[in-house]
């Protein structure tokens, strides 16, 4: 059956999302405050890099069946279902999640809702939020009850965005038990496609689908702390953090997965994710149950500033002067977001330490100027490493990982790499003469 549905946020996750319900094919409206952004997405393009995205949302926009607008009116005129997917980030010097775009799509779209219609919320929220805003939605909505909330949590991943959408592992859906209505028949109609194809569809109260995104986050970066937490073992022990990963991976019920060691998490998401998560748990009285979540978070902290660490001994024992060359910003490969990008911020740590810092990455030079004007950003691979006395690879991008160090070690002034992120072939670095570290691991 096809729907007519809004999506509210056309960031990362809604302009994925408003696309992808196109896909799926539905009458899509994309929603956003940023005049900008709407623009572009009007015209068939994507603001951010995201493989597969723009081919995806133009087919769309020129078939006629997505269209972007900054009128909350024109979509509570023509849609039924409202996806909500503005972001939910760190509130500035606190843990807890900044509610305020959410909140506000709530007092714009309830009142304009006059006939029945269904709110389904993706954004990461902290648990209560739901319930919270079917309230509101009650009270402000011309037609009360019959405007119905739930909670639709999202877990596509950025870099692939557009599979995780169309093909995601499970679906999520919360609704109010104590309400029944039709929210749950609707969701199932938004996404029979997938559901036909055997994917699991698990409908929960409001609380637990608010839980289940933020446990996962949680437990993502609980993984991958776990494994840095050992790789610094490693380092003291002369013992390899990959070969270990890869032994103890074997194992299904561990799996190799996230098991990454490296520079660690980053990203507009689980580092948001797991301090809203302790703020929340703290609000609700059971703090220390999520007490480890600090220590996963310190852990993944400490990664940065063990690569300053090692930057700062290949180059002899002090930064000043030193020339670094930086290869990557953004958070992970495949994207260009660098929100709490570990690689940005160790490329800035080594530069406030006095080091020459040259930057490059292929998609996130301008949003990582954006954050650091201060820092060189060069425009390739070769230009960045040209004289360096220090190569740190802080994003495993495909082109740094196939790179040929034979030719790089030609053009640097000394053949020392860090590989922030153990992604490098090291036997082939090592025969084309460079002295390699990794991080727990030839450390
Ligand atoms: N980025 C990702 O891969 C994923 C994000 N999430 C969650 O989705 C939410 C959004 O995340 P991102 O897309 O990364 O954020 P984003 O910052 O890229 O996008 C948020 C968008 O919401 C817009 N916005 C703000 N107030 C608005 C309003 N009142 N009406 C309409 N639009 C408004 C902003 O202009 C912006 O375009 C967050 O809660 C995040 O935790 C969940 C899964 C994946
Ligand atoms: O809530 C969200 O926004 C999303 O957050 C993460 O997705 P994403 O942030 O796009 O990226 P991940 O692939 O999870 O990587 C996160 C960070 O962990 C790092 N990582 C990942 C894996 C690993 O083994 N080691 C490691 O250090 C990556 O480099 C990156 O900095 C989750 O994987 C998604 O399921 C979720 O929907």
């Amino acid at each position: 059956m096809s729907l007519t549905v809004s999506v509210f946020g056309t960031g990362y996750l809604g302009a994925t999302h408003a696309a992808g319900m196109a896909e799926l094919g539905h009458t899509v409206i994309g929603v956003d405050v940023d005049a900008a952004k709407i623009e572009r997405l009007a015209r068939g393009e994507v603001p951010f890099f995201e493989p597969g995205l723009p081919e995806l949302l133009r087919k769309h926009v020129e078939s006629g069946r997505l269209r972007f607008t900054t009128d909350a009116r024109l979509a509570a005129a023509e849609a039924d279902v409202h996806f909500i997917g503005v972001g939910t980030p760190q509130k500035k010097g606190e843990q807890a999640a900044d509610m305020r775009f959410v909140d506000a799509v709530i007092e714009t779209l309830a009142p304009l809702l006059t006939r029945p219609s269904v709110i389904l919320g993706k954004s990461t929220v902290p648990v209560g939020t739901a319930a919270r805003l079917a309230e509101r939605v009650r009270e402000l909505a011309p037609v009360g009850g019959a405007a119905e909330l739930a909670w639709n949590p999202e877990f596509l991943r950025e870099g692939f965005a557009v599979e995780d959408t169309l093909r995601p592992d499970r679906l999520v859906i919360g609704v109010d038990r104590d309400r029944p209505g039709r929210v749950e028949q609707v969701a199932r109609a938004v996404y029979a496609e997938i559901i036909e194809r055997g994917t699991p569809f698990l409908v929960t109260d409001l609380a637990t689908a608010e839980l289940v995104k933020v446990s996962a986050n949680a437990f993502l970066a609980t993984k991958i702390s776990f494994i840095n937490a050992i790789a610094e073992i490693c380092e003291v022990t002369g013992a390899d953090v990959t070969q270990l990963a890869d032994a103890i991976g074997y194992d299904e019920r561990i799996g190799r997965k996230f098991l990454g060691a490296g520079l660690g998490f980053g990203g507009g998401c689980l580092p948001k994710d797991i301090r809203a998560f302790q703020a929340r748990a703290g609000e609700l009285g059971v703090g220390p149950a999520l007490g480890f979540l600090r220590e996963v978070d310190e852990i993944n902290l400490r990664r940065r500033e063990r690569v300053v660490e090692l930057v700062t001994e290949c180059a002899g024992g002090a930064l000043n002067g030193a020339k670094v060359a930086v290869l990557g910003a953004a958070f992970k490969p495949n994207s260009d977001d660098v929100r709490d990008s570990p690689a940005l911020d160790a490329a800035g740590r080594l530069h406030l330490a006095g080091a020459q810092v040259r930057v490059y990455d292929p998609e996130a030079a301008a949003n990582a100027a954006a954050i650091w004007p201060t820092l060189t950003y060069a425009s390739s691979m070769v230009e960045a490493c040209e004289g360096a006395d220090v190569v740190l690879v802080a994003t495993e991008w495909k082109e740094f990982r196939e790179a040929d160090p034979v030719a790089l070690a030609a053009l640097v002034s000394e053949a020392k790499v860090i590989d922030g992120r153990n992604c490098l072939p090291v036997e082939r670095w090592l025969a084309a003469g460079w002295e390699y570290h990794g991080l727990g691991r030839f450390a």
